[in-house]
């Protein structure tokens, strides 16, 4: 009798997953709210803290009241504060408010998922520097799609290497502060990884006037900016007499979300490290 309550009782405790408190940084953001959701509707997360800029207009209200909840998590400027009960931060910020995020997560043990684009070399590094203390996963996209897309590039790339213009056209909505978008550029990187180049030797940002014909061994970007698009990205691999275009587009912001709480959850059994969404979906 008594060996078979345990039985059950133990049976229950592994079925249950571990509760993840999470903090939300940019809470009051595009990205912020569709989190506050996500993390509202998964079992096994809850809401721990929420962070904004200070002077936002959000600092004070209830993280859930855009939702028409109460969450009893009020958004925070203070880092110490907005950090104090969580275990993993998730932040889809900018560069700079990330890296000073880092620095508190760094502080208080408190593990990292970052969305963020637009980082400078200099700031990867500190990324990966604080890596060594933390477990961080960084990614320029969330969406499974998007991951999938990158592996699908690197075959393309491997098959397309010669004979083929590689163009690379991106749209995204009209408040989207950096250009190209940090997807466009990691495509650009698994790419040029394929073809045994160095982005940095052969991306062409612009073009305006008397270009010159196009070199062969150059990748393009291009950057559409208007209206509510979500995200749309496009590898054109242009050869003679055919184009083959590979194509993904985000119609939500959901996508990311659920993606950023994967991460989470991978994270849950690492000390320290970098990883980014390969890891987690087992892509690599
Ligand atoms: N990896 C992925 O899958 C995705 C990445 N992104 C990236 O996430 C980031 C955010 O995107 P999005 O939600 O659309 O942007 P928003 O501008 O809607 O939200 C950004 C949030 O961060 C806050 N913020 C701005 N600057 C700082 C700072 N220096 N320190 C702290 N907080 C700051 C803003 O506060 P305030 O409003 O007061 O300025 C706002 O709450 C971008 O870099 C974007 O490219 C977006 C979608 C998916
Ligand atoms: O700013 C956005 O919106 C997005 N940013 C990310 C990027 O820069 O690649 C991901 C997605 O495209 C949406």
């Amino acid at each position: 009798m008594t060996e078979s309550i345990s039985t059950s009782s133990l049976l229950s405790e592994s079925s249950t997953p571990p509760l993840r408190r999470i903090a939300i940084a940019g809470a009051s953001g595009r990205m912020g709210r569709m989190l506050v959701e996500a993390v509202r509707e998964a079992p096994d997360c809850r809401l721990a803290g929420a962070l904004d800029m200070a002077g936002s207009n959000a600092i004070g209200a209830d993280a859930a009241a855009f939702l028409g909840f109460t969450s009893g998590v009020s958004i925070v400027a203070d880092l110490r504060t907005g950090l104090k009960d969580a275990q993993v931060l998730i932040d889809f910020t900018r560069p700079e408010g990330t890296l000073a995020h880092l620095a508190a997560c760094r502080e208080l043990g408190v593990q990292a998922v970052i969305g963020t684009t637009g980082f400078s070399d200099a700031q990867k590094a500190e990324i990966a520097e604080i890596a060594k203390d933390i477990a961080i996963m960084v990614s320029p996209n969330m969406s499974v799609g998007v991951n999938v897309t990158f592996k699908l590039l690197e075959m393309a790339a491997k098959a397309l290497s010669t004979g083929y213009d590689i163009e690379i056209i991106e749209a995204h909505h009209r408040h989207k502060v950096d250009a190209p978008s940090g997807t466009a550029l990691k495509m650009g990187e698994v790419i040029a990884g394929a073809l045994g180049r160095d982005l940095k030797d052969c991306a062409v940002y612009a073009r305006e006037g008397i270009t010159g014909e196009r070199d062969p061994s150059t990748i393009g970007f291009s950057a559409i900016r208007g209206g509510d698009i979500v995200g749309d990205h496009t590898v054109l691999f242009a050869g003679t007499g055919e184009r083959i275009e590979i194509t993904h587009k985000s119609a939500s912001r959901v996508t990311y979300a659920q993606g950023a709480l994967r991460a989470v959850r991978f994270l849950a059994g690492q000390k320290a490290g970098l990883f980014d969404m390969f890891d987690v979906l087992g892509l690599r």
